[in-house]
C-alpha cells in the first residue's frame, strides 16, 4: 500500500495489477494449426512470472483466442481470468458457462483489427443494464470498456457496472508524440471514477515506455491489462524479464 498525492488530496492507493492480455500467444499458435506455443503452459509460466491476471479476448471469428481457450484457462488460472468482448449471445453464453473474475464488456464490431472505441454508456444504457445484472447475478465482476469522457463514465456508473476500463490508446499516442498532457483527461476520469465510487481498469496500448507515468499519474488505477506490446517487448527480453519490467513500473 502506497500514499500518493493527487489533485492536492492525499490517496491511500494499492499497486495496479498487471493483466496479460494472451491473445499474441494464441495469434502465433493458430498461424500453424498445431498447438504450439501451448497456450496453456504459457499461461502457467505468465502467471508463475508474477503477472497477476490473465487477459483474454475471443473474438467471433476465433481469429486468436478460441472459445474453448476460455474453458480451458479457466480450469488452470490461478490468479484472476478476464474475458474482455461484445456482448453478443455467444459471448454471454460462454462467460455465464466458465464464470471468470471479470468480464470486460467492449463494443467492437466484428470487423475491427482491433478495439477501437469505448461504449456509448447513454446510448446503450438499458442493454448494458441488463447484461450486467445477468453477470453480477452469478458473481462475476464486471467492467465496461469506456473513453475518459464524464458523460460516458457517468452513464457507466447507471448500468451497475463494478468497474470501468479506460480505453488508453489516445493516452498512449499523446505520449509517443511528446505530449505528456494527453494523460489529463485520464486522471479527471479518474478522479471522477473514484468519487462515483467505480473500480477503475485501463487497457490497449499500454506499453513499458508509458506504463509508469500512466500509472503513476492516475489515482486509483486497480489494474492495467496489456498484451500486444507486452508480447513484442518479450521478443527481446524474454516474457519473465519483461513482466518483472512491468511490476516493478507498476510498483
Ligand atoms: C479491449 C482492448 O482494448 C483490446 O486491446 C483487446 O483486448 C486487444 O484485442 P486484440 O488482441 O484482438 O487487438
Ligand atoms: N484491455 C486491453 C488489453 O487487454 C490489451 O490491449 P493491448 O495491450 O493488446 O493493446
Amino acid at each position: 500500500m502506497l500514499l500518493r498525492i493527487f489533485a492536492g488530496k492525499v490517496t491511500i492507493i494499492e499497486m495496479t495489477k498487471l493483466s496479460v492480455n494472451v491473445n499474441k500467444i494464441a495469434t502465433l499458435r493458430n498461424a500453424r494449426g498445431g498447438n504450439v506455443p501451448d497456450l496453456v503452459k504459457t499461461v502457467k509460466d505468465i502467471e508463475s512470472f508474477g503477472a497477476q491476471g490473465i487477459t483474454i479476448h475471443p473474438r467471433p471469428d476465433e481469429r486468436h483466442i478460441r472459445y474453448q481457450d476460455a474453458r480451458d484457462l479457466k480450469a488452470i488460472v490461478k490468479t484472476e481470468l478476464n474475458i474482455e468482448g461484445n456482448p453478443v449471445e455467444k459471448f454471454i453464453n460462454l462467460v455465464l458457462e466458465v464464470q471468470p473474475a471479470q468480464v470486460t464488456l467492449v463494443p467492437d464490431s466484428v470487423d475491427a483489427i482491433t478495439s477501437n472505441a469505448g461504449w456509448d454508456t447513454i446510448k446503450n444504457r438499458a442493454f448494458l443494464k441488463e447484461v450486467i445484472a445477468e453477470f453480477k447475478s452469478k458473481g462475476i465482476r464486471t467492467s465496461i470498456f469506456v473513453d475518459p469522457v464524464a458523460e460516458m463514465i457517468e452513464g457507466a456508473k447507471e448500468t451497475g457496472t463494478d468497474r470501468i476500463e479506460l480505453y488508453t490508446e489516445a493516452f498512449a499516442v499523446g505520449f509517443k508524440e511528446g505530449r505528456p498532457n494527453a494523460v489529463k483527461p485520464y486522471v479527471e476520469a479518474a478522479l471522477l471514477a473514484q468519487d462515483l465510487d467505480l473500480g477503475l481498469n485501463a487497457g490497449h496500448d499500454l506499453s513499458l515506455e508509458n506504463v509508469k507515468f500512466f500509472a503513476d499519474s492516475l489515482p486509483g488505477l486497480l489494474e492495467v491489462s496489456i498484451g500486444h506490446a507486452l508480447i513484442a517487448e518479450a521478443l527481446y527480453d524474454g516474457l519473465e524479464k519483461t513482466i518483472q519490467s512491468y511490476l516493478e513500473a507498476l510498483s
